[in-house]
């Protein structure tokens, strides 16, 4: 493995962002290239009030950080417009994407898929990068194979851009997978208030609930004939993420397509 990997990091003043510095800084392994900004041109991580002591340039073009850095990694915290955009571009110029941010729709996922596969260069898309969030979602995965009936509850913080979040989607693409084609409930059910019943996929139910005083948080509920089973996680802290990201920017080094998901990381 490559002892020096050269990391961007896109959204760095981002409650994630400014936590993957932190972890940045604190890793021989790895080293600030640049960071993608929408303020702050040309100043220094180190010169923002709240950031690390960072001796990195800020840009706030994208193409520019690529091209002048000679960064290994980008790394995304930002929005789904915009991380759509910073994927695309890294792989236009052979810089390994690493993607938390959340939100993309199938069409963007399977773009940057096939830009990824039509480059060769390694991709991670991870909608959570917490160790136990992958877990409580395997679990869920084989769960589903005997109790086909679920509904998902996920809470968020209150300023969170995307509903549901990203985890929770891929909890339900994860339960697709696993279970029978089944219909969930009866037909005769009927909302007599929009939106009572959250969303759906696959006739499977998503709640959202977004609070302050929350974090990350989901849980996967099975129904089953006298039981339900309830698999959940809660992250306290988004240093809870910081794991899945260095694992991320170290594995995608091997990597020479785009994977959708830690699971496919972790041993
Ligand atoms: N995969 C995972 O494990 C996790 C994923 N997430 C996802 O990560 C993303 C970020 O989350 P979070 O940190 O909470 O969100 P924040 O809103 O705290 O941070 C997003 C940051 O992105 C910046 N930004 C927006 N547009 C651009 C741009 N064009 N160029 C550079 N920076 C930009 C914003 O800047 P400004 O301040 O100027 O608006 C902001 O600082 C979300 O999609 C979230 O769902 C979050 C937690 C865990
Ligand atoms: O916005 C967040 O905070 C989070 N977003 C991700 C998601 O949408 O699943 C991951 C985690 O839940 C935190």
């Amino acid at each position: 493995m490559k002892d020096n990997i050269r990391i961007i990091v896109a959204g760095p003043r981002g409650k994630m962002g400014m936590e993957a510095l932190k972890m940045i800084d604190k890793q021989s392994k790895f080293s600030l290239a640049a960071c993608i900004d929408r303020k702050n041109d040309g100043q220094k991580v180190s010169d923002i009030d709240g950031l690390p002591d960072l001796d990195a340039p800020i840009y706030t073009n994208p193409e520019n950080a690529l091209m002048e850095t000679e960064a290994d990694v980008l790394l995304d915290l930002t929005t789904p417009e915009y991380g759509y955009k910073h994927g695309k571009l890294a792989l236009e110029y052979g810089v390994r994407p690493v993607i938390g941010t959340t939100g993309f729709s199938q069409d963007q996922l399977d773009e940057l898929t096939r830009l990824a596969e039509e480059k060769g260069i390694g991709a991670v898309i991870a909608p959570n990068f917490a160790v136990g969030a992958v877990l409580m979602m395997q679990f869920s995965k084989w769960a589903a194979k005997h109790f086909p009936d679920v509904e998902i509850i996920e809470k968020h913080h209150d300023q969170k851009l995307d509903a549901p979040s990203g985890t929770a989607v891929k909890t339900a693409q994860l339960i697709q997978e696993a279970r029978e084609p089944h219909h969930q409930g009866h037909e005769e059910e009927e909302e007599t208030l929009k939106g009572a019943r959250g969303a759906d996929i696959d006739g499977m139910k998503i709640h959202s609930m977004r609070l302050p005083g929350l974090i990350a948080h989901q849980e996967v509920v099975f129904g089953g004939l006298g039981q339900t089973l309830t698999i959940k996680h809660d992250s306290h802290h988004r240093e809870s993420f910081m794991s899945g990201v260095k694992l991320s920017a170290e594995k995608v080094m091997d990597l020479d397509v785009l994977v959708y998901g830690l699971e496919h990381l972790l041993d």
